[in-house]
């Protein structure tokens, strides 16, 4: 089996989850992709009604609004479900997330979920976060040497996001930094730290946000809880 038909599997069964008058967050990356598309399938069948949805990033507002769904601005009022896929899971259902330069809109979102449901294919299950992703970091296009700095001296190595010859730019106008730290390094004991610093926007760290967890592999979906 592919890893697009597991991904697919995942959301899927979280979209299952949506009723018909809720309010839904909507993920960014090729396993959100499914769920938005899903979604669309129900609400343009009838399945769902009143459906309305605040989509992470350009992309899956763009896809989002292409398979029919109402799609609104971000305000104060908490999400009955928002559905997401992740770059790494651990075991407490913690993540890395942001590989695909959405983590900000994806957080700003996320947290204000009751129910924030994790996608993913079983590749991404990791036993602590930074064993095989690097941690995107958004950062603030000015200053971004002194900032990337900063980051080094708490112990990060890495590189800019690149588009072609370009840094990667967000949908919010920054950067992103790809950080990697050594071995060991407790990473979600490292974010106040990195959150703290100086021209950091936001990291890719999402620490006790998830309630549960749709895991797609060969043998079938396994749901994981926090
Ligand atoms: O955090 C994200 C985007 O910022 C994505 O959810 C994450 O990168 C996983 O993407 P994919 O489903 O394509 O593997």
């Amino acid at each position: 089996m592919d890893l697009e038909a597991l991904k697919k599997d995942a959301a899927l069964r979280a979209v299952t989850f949506i009723r018909s008058g809720m309010r839904v967050g909507l993920g960014t990356g090729s396993t959100a992709k499914y769920a938005i598309e899903e979604l669309g399938r129900k609400v343009t069948s009838g399945e769902l009604t009143g459906i309305t949805a605040v989509a992470t990033s350009e992309a899956s507002d763009a896809l989002a609004r292409a398979v029919g769904i109402t799609v609104e601005d971000l305000d104060p009022r908490p999400f009955d479900v928002a559905i997401d896929g992740a770059d790494e899971i651990d075991p407490q259902l913690n993540l890395i997330k942001g590989l695909g330069g959405a983590l900000l809109r994806e957080k700003l979102v996320e947290i204000q979920a009751r129910e924030f449901i994790v996608i993913a294919d079983h590749t991404k299950i990791v036993t602590a976060l930074g064993e095989k992703a690097p941690l995107p970091i958004e950062v603030a296009q000015f200053g971004v040497v002194s900032t990337t700095e900063r980051l080094r001296a708490l112990g990060a190595t890495g590189e800019l996001r690149m588009n072609g010859d370009r840094p990667f730019v967000t949908d919010n106008g920054n950067f992103i930094f790809h950080a990697r730290f050594p071995a060991g390094h407790d990473l979600t004991a490292a974010e106040r730290s990195l959150k703290g610093t100086l021209g950091v926007v936001d990291t890719g760290l999402f620490i006790g946000m998830a309630t549960r967890a749709f895991v797609a592999a060969p043998e079938g979906v396994r749901e994981l809880h926090r």
